[in-house]
């Protein structure tokens, strides 16, 4: 394992993004048919109004595909994942366990292999996850399946909700910008599985969580003073946290026997673009950057009609938000894991059209995360030249 200054010295330079892996559940489920199937599998074909309102809503959803780890075949070996409301904690905890480090580990291999450094070399570990919460916890077993050190330092994001990509980024900064020397993985690891459940009249919210969420792990690793051997891909510049107070309420989520059930204020689009602004003149004044089109964009799909309301409230020019409907499209809403799957994808966009920095030619960039409350969590990148 690396050694930590022991002086307990802080680094001399910014945090930065060392690499990064993806890994999705090889379960795919196609949206447009995915009504028909979702209905039928739940034994709710008979709820024709409501599979039709279902209907609209995927088709509005911008979502083309969702990785699932939950197949047809774990759907009816356990059917009480498919009623709307029965006991059910046991099994999802029991899939949960398995999965989340297993998809985690996957993704962080990735990682370690464009790091090009011995994984033991990591210090410190950072994961976040809505699901899993466990004694020991799914971060040890995530040790355990990389063969890493005990010693790794450890902080555990439970079931923090769809912000928690920004809030591990904005640990994983201090953590390498406090202790000169630190290697921390990022982990985040989400899956649909604690609130996967049948449909309900009176309870449209879950179906609007059924038609968006799905799986997917993604690890970055991050350190400060990058060696000679490492290819530093963006430097965390800051990371801001705030609750919005007027929102209070607006996304909640409630974990009981029968699972996670969700609260979705039907405003919650309209919020969040009528906050956009300020969170940008706090976080890029000490840039002096006013031109929120001079920015790269990396904002959490919660869904269509957040990602449109960004846009439009930040006055952004076409193409600006490829990357994340780019995400969406492909995968649907991955929680935590969004973020960090379109700073991926930005990094790529970015080499593959010849672009002079990381952030499509930009020096600067903006990854917003938002989640219950409602939070939102800012973090300002420093794109590098490619
Ligand atoms: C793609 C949507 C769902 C639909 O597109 P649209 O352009 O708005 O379409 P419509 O306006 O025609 O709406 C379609 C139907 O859905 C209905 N609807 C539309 N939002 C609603 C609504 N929140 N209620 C209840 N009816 C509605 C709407 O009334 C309408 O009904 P109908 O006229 O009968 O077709 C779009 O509204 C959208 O992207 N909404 C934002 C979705 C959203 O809230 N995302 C947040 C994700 S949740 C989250 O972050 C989770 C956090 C979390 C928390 C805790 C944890 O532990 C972990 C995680």
């Amino acid at each position: 394992m690396a050694t930590i200054d022991a002086s307990g010295k802080a680094a001399d330079g910014p945090a930065t993004i060392l690499a990064i892996g993806t890994a999705n559940p090889s379960n795919v489920v196609d949206q447009m048919q995915y009504p028909e199937y979702y209905f039928r599998i739940t034994n709710s074909q008979y709820k024709t109004d409501l599979m039709h309102k279902f209907q609209r809503v995927c088709e509005k959803s911008m979502i083309g595909k969702r990785h699932m780890c939950l197949t047809e075949e774990i759907l009816k070996e356990n059917p009480e994942l498919c009623a709307y409301m029965a006991p059910s904690f046991d099994v999802r905890q029991k899939i949960v366990l398995a999965e989340v480090p297993r998809l985690a580990a996957e993704a962080a291999d990735k990682a370690i292999k464009e790091w090009g450094q011995p994984a033991s070399d990591i210090t410190h570990l950072v994961f976040s996850s809505s699901a899993g919460v466990d004694l020991l916890g799914v971060d040890c077993r995530l040790l355990q399946l990389l063969g890493l050190s005990p010693r790794v330092r450890r902080v555990m994001l439970y079931n923090i909700g769809c912000h928690a990509g920004g809030t591990a980024l904005r640990v994983a900064k201090d953590l390498a910008e406090n202790n000169k020397g630190a290697r921390v993985m990022v982990v985040c690891s989400e899956l649909n599985v604690m609130f996967f459940r049948g449909p309900d009249d009176h309870h449209f919210e879950n179906l609007i969580a059924q038609a968006l969420f799905g799986d997917g792990a993604a690890v970055v690793i991050v350190g400060a003073d990058p060696k000679e051997a490492e290819r530093p891909i963006y430097e965390l510049a800051s990371a801001a946290q705030v609750m919005l107070p007027e929102s209070e309420e607006m996304v909640a989520g409630h974990l009981r026997e029968i699972g996670l059930t969700f609260h979705l204020g039907s405003k919650l689009p309209a919020v969040v673009g009528a906050n956009i602004q300020r969170c940008l003149e706090v976080s890029f004044a000490p840039m002096g950057v006013s031109n929120w089109n001079d920015l790269f964009w990396i904002v959490h799909p919660g869904g269509r009609a957040i990602v449109d309301q960004v846009e439009m409230s930040a006055g952004l020019g076409a193409g600006k938000l490829a990357a994340t409907r780019h995400v969406l499209r492909e995968y649907g809403n991955m929680q935590s894991a969004s973020v960090l799957f379109i700073m991926d994808e930005m990094r790529k966009r970015s080499a593959a059209e010849g672009c002079t920095t990381t952030g499509q030619g930009c020096e600067w960039g903006v990854l917003f995360g938002f989640g219950p409350g409602l939070t939102v969590e800012t973090v300002v990148l420093h794109a590098l030249p490619i």
